[in-house]
């Protein structure tokens, strides 16, 4: 029998929809409007669109949302000046800095820039510290947001072996990090593999939960999948005829018990998400302003 399909779509849409009614509820009781401002800096088309779809989802949760775009040859004393300048807007909630930056400017000391308070993407080193001792202020977008996957399709994770294919700072690090801790769809027995691990089919193999978040296309096939596995298919890969994951989805599937599809698995989850982090910085300020 096929895997079930974990459904990223209607899953994100049931998280905006909690976003939403959270956000009218902070409106009409502080009157404060959560806002989130995009940076979107060169013409990457695929970023573009991710933003985009950011900024359609901040509109339909009642979020304000701005956005500011820079030129491609945007120097990182002129996007340090604009992170500054939002810093200190106190309108201004959540800012987020669309990755991958132009090669010209490192990332490193733009996310170190961005005050923590309003560090929705959970990227500053704060933030990833409070993550790290289990009292998060945010939670990392796409790890959270597989984490809400797994949670709604009543995945159990406590005691499970838990394998994360991939050790990226965005993905993969936190990931591992959140099945690894203490509460709800965590508690797991968890391996990190990369590009350097030894044996790496047969890592994998012995995972009863695998996420795979390695970026490329196809790489999890069938013979390194444990029948009844859970598959997450974090990996967004444009090829000739459109967008695959890191899975090769229609053999794994006959093996998986449940696997995400790309598209309409993770990514969608990220912006919800996101949402989620853009609200909990509004009222974090709401609180903070209220003594
Ligand atoms: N500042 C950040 N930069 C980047 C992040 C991030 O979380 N914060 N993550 C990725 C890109 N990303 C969000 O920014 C993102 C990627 C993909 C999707 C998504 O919904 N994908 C669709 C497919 C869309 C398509 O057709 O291209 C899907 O999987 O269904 C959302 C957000 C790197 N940069
Ligand atoms: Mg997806």
């Amino acid at each position: 029998m096929p895997a079930q399909l974990i459904d990223g779509k209607a899953i994100s849409a049931k998280v905006r929809e909690e976003v939403a009614a959270d956000v009218r509820h902070l409106i009409d009781t502080t009157g404060v409007e959560p806002h989130l401002v995009a940076v979107l800096v060169g013409d990457d088309p695929a970023s573009a669109i991710y933003v985009r779809g950011k900024q359609k989802a901040c509109e339909k949760a009642g979020i304000r949302s701005t956005l500011h775009r820079l030129p491609a040859e945007t120097t990182q004393q002129q996007l340090t000046d604009l992170v500054q300048q939002l810093n200190a807007d106190a309108t201004v909630h959540g800012i987020l800095v669309q990755l991958p930056l132009p090669d010209q400017i490192d990332p490193v000391a733009i996310i170190d820039a961005v005050a923590p308070e309003k560090d929705v993407d959970c990227f500053h080193p704060e933030n990833v510290g409070l993550m790290v001792q289990g009292r998060p202020r945010f939670l990392p977008c796409t790890p959270h947001g597989c984490q809400r996957l797994l949670i709604e399709s009543d995945v159990e994770t406590s005691g499970k072996h838990a394998v994360v294919l991939g050790r990226s700072e965005i993905v993969g690090k936190p990931m591992a990090l959140l099945l690894m801790q203490r509460g709800l769809a965590a508690d797991a027995t968890v391996t990190v593999c990369h590009s350097r691990t030894r044996d790496l089919a047969e890592q994998v193999r012995q995972a009863d939960i695998l996420v795979a978040a390695i970026g490329r296309p196809k790489f999890v096939t069938a013979d390194m999948v444990k029948p009844g596995a859970v598959v997450i298919d974090v990996g967004i890969n444009r090829v000739d005829d459109g967008i695959v994951g890191d899975v090769d989805f229609e053999p794994v599937r006959e093996i998986a018990s449940a696997i995400t599809p790309v598209p309409g698995g993770v990514g969608p989850m990220t912006i919800a998400v996101l949402l989620q982090n853009t609200l909990k910085a509004a009222r974090l300020l709401a609180e903070q302003s209220a003594g």
